[in-house]
Parts: structure tokens; C-alpha cells; sequence
């Protein structure tokens, strides 16, 4: 199975080039992949023409971010309908591709109820049927990204006293996460553009830097006024004065409004608690996760020590040869440490599971299998 490949386009300045996209070529469907680890320096894409190099570019993070695996998932699904694979298969596979964000077995259990009840009897109909599941997830997605942004702008107003709003936001949440123009990102811009955010604070996010790779470059392009920081700086920023609200993303929200997401999320939570700064979660109901009561109950991802111990990319070591390393993706912020949470279809605040779960019933349908 080809694994994915890199594909270079001309770099024409600020990124044109879509997150991800459906392309029919003359050896069949291709599923490509603005490739993220390339980022900010090319904007090189992954052309997957299978779902063993779908699953390497989620698992490598060349297409990341809970939302976006989730319509990642979907498609793969319909390429291997496409290709003629054993669908069933490759939809566990991309399921399990990574274990923490939900949206990524949502996105593929769509995709694949949407092929199962077609019907096996014409495989063509079964293979259209899942790309329209996912084709529609990427359309709701996008839809959900502009209602988060008017839900959060609405309530940092109500939170916030004066004009300029000064946001920290940790790893990356912008169009590079979604099919829209992202969550908590999706948040301050519209601050921006509403002339209310007065600075964005990016977190560089160790070990893999999505916040100075990532938001710093879609923070660039939109025009924003934004200033990257390491993680360990943040507590001095709070200690300045010099935050007003913390915005992030979610990979998974568990029942009880216990909050999956990038390591370094918790620790931001406790600060913001103790200076009395309000502590705001974005996430589409798509990354709520009825079935998880709470966060014990939500499994993190460990990935490898070289993500620690070397630059990013594999570089040159940044410890001794055989250093071992401690390196959770994620970390889960209790409920109690959580001032707000914004989705599309409203934000609870102060965070309950029934408040939780009222926002998750008008939106979700039950995926079966
Ligand atoms: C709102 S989805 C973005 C979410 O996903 C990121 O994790 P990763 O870069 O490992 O995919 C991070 O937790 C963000 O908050």
C-alpha cells in the first residue's frame, strides 16, 4: 500500500491551499491533505490514495486537530469503498488511528452506517452513499465553526468588561482543525474582526509547537495582533495582569463537561482559576462524548519519547541517547475548572452534565454501530 506522499505546490505567499479535499484522478479517488508537519515553512500537501497512508497522516499529525480527524475519518471511509478494500476494516483502523478525539470514530461510524445501509448489493451506491456522509460532515462542520465563533464572541462579551480582549490560546484550533475556520481560534477572530481583541497570546506547545507553527501562522495570515510565548511563560503573563480569558480546543468532553486536550491545558486551568480569569472551552457537540462518564474515564494518547527528546521533525537530539521521556498528548481539565463551554448549538456555563447534555441532544443524531 503506497504510503502518502508529498506533493509541493508553488508557494503563492499566505496558504490557498484547502485543508483537505476529495479529488478524482484517473487511478481513482485521492484523499489530499494540506500536510501540517510541513508547516509554516512549506505548504506541501499529502496525497492519500489509500487508507493505510490516511491512518500514517493522522498518526504523524500531517491532518490533526479533533474536528478535522473526524471528516479525515469519514473520507477514508469512502476511499476504501471506492477502492473496493474491506470497508469494515479500514473503518476500525481509522477509528483507532488515534485514541483520544472522539470525533474520529464519529466520523468514520457516519461514513460507514451511511455505506452499510446502501447495501451491499451495489457497491458503487454504498461507496457514493459514504462520501456524501462525509461530504455532509465536512458541511456541518463548517457551519458549526461560524455559530462557535458568534456563541464565544457573544459570551466573552458578556464576560469580559471593556473593549480589547486579551486571549491566551494553547496548541491550535484554526482552520487547520476544521471545516470551517476552526473552534477556540475561530473565537478570537471574530474578536478581531469585531475591533475587540486587543492581543492573542499563542502558547508555543511543546513537543510538537502546533501554537508557533501553527496558530502563529494562521494568527499572520488573518491580520491579527498576536504574540507567541513559551508554555512556561504563561504563568507569568496571568501574574502580569496581562490575561483576560484562556481559550481552547477539546479532543474529547467527557459527561460530566471533563475536558480532554493537548497537555499543557490543565496546568493553564489552575491558573486561570487562581487568578480569576475565565477559562473557556470551544468545541462543536461532535467532540462531546456521551458514552465517557468522566475524565478517568477518557484514554490518552502517549506517544513516542523522540517527540521529547529530539527537535521537532526528528532532529538533532535534544537529550542524551536513550533518555526516556513522559509524553501524553492530552491532559483533562475537571469540570470545576471550567468557566464555559461554547458549541454550536450554545455554550453552559457554569459547566454541568445536564447542561452539557441538552446541547449535545439538539444537535446529535445516534450513530449506530
Ligand atoms: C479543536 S481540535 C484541536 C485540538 O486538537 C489538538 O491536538 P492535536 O494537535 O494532537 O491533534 C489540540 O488538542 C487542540 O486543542
Amino acid at each position: 500500500m503506497a504510503d502518502h506522499y508529498a506533493r509541493q505546490r508553488a508557494g503563492d505567499g499566505p496558504s490557498g491551499l484547502p485543508v483537505l479535499r476529495w479529488e478524482e484522478s484517473a487511478d481513482g479517488p485521492l484523499l489530499v491533505l494540506l500536510d501540517q508537519t510541513r508547516l509554516p515553512g512549506e505548504e506541501a500537501e499529502a496525497v492519500c490514495a489509500d487508507v493505510p497512508a490516511v491512518v500514517a497522516a493522522i498518526q504523524s499529525l500531517a491532518v490533526r486537530g479533533a474536528p478535522l480527524l473526524g471528516i479525515t475519518g469519514a473520507y477514508g471511509v469512502a476511499l476504501a469503498a471506492y477502492r473496493g478494500d474491506d470497508v469494515e476494516a479500514a473503518a476500525s483502523r481509522l477509528a483507532q488511528a488515534r485514541p483520544t478525539a472522539v470525533n474520529l470514530r464519529y466520523g468514520t461510524g457516519l461514513a460507514l452506517a451511511a455505506y452499510r445501509s446502501a447495501g451491499a448489493g451495489d457497491p458503487g451506491h454504498a461507496a457514493r452513499a459514504a462520501l456524501a456522509a462525509a461530504r455532509e460532515l465536512h458541511r456541518e462542520d463548517a457551519a458549526a465553526s461560524a455559530r462557535m465563533a458568534d456563541h464565544g464572541l457573544v459570551l466573552l462579551d458578556e464576560l469580559l468588561s471593556g473593549g480589547g480582549h486579551r486571549i491566551l490560546t494553547h496548541c491550535n484550533t484554526g482552520t487547520l482543525v476544521s471545516g470551517g475556520e476552526g473552534t477556540a481560534f475561530a473565537v478570537a477572530l471574530a474578536a478581531h474582526r469585531a475591533g475587540r481583541l486587543r492581543r492573542l497570546w499563542v502558547d508555543e506547545t511543546r513537543p510538537l509547537l502546533q501554537g508557533a507553527r501553527l496558530t502563529a501562522w494562521e494568527a499572520a495570515r488573518s491580520g491579527m495582533p498576536y504574540t507567541l510565548l513559551t508554555d512556561n511563560a504563561a504563568g507569568s503573563l496571568f501574574a502580569a495582569g496581562e490575561v483576560d480569558a484562556v481559550l481552547i480546543g477539546a479532543d474529547r468532553i467527557a459527561a460530566n463537561g471533563a475536558v480532554a486536550n493537548k497537555v499543557g491545558s490543565y496546568p493553564l486551568a489552575v491558573l486561570a482559576r487562581y487568578h480569576h480569569v475565565p477559562f473557556i472551552v470551544v468545541a462543536p457537540t461532535t467532540t462531546i462524548d456521551p458514552t465517557t462518564p468522566d475524565g478517568p474515564a477518557i484514554e490518552v494518547e502517549q506517544r513516542a519519547a523522540d517527540e521529547v527528546t529530539r527537535f521537532p521533525g526528528g532532529g538533532r537530539p535534544l537529550a542524551p541517547e536513550g533518555t526516556t521521556a513522559y509524553n501524553p498528548a492530552f491532559d483533562v481539565t475537571p469540570p470545576e475548572l471550567v468557566t464555559a463551554i461554547v458549541t454550536e448549538e450554545g455554550a453552559v456555563c457554569p459547566v454541568t452534565g445536564d447542561g452539557l447534555m441538552e446541547l449535545w441532544r439538539r444537535s446529535h443524531r445516534v450513530v449506530e454501530g
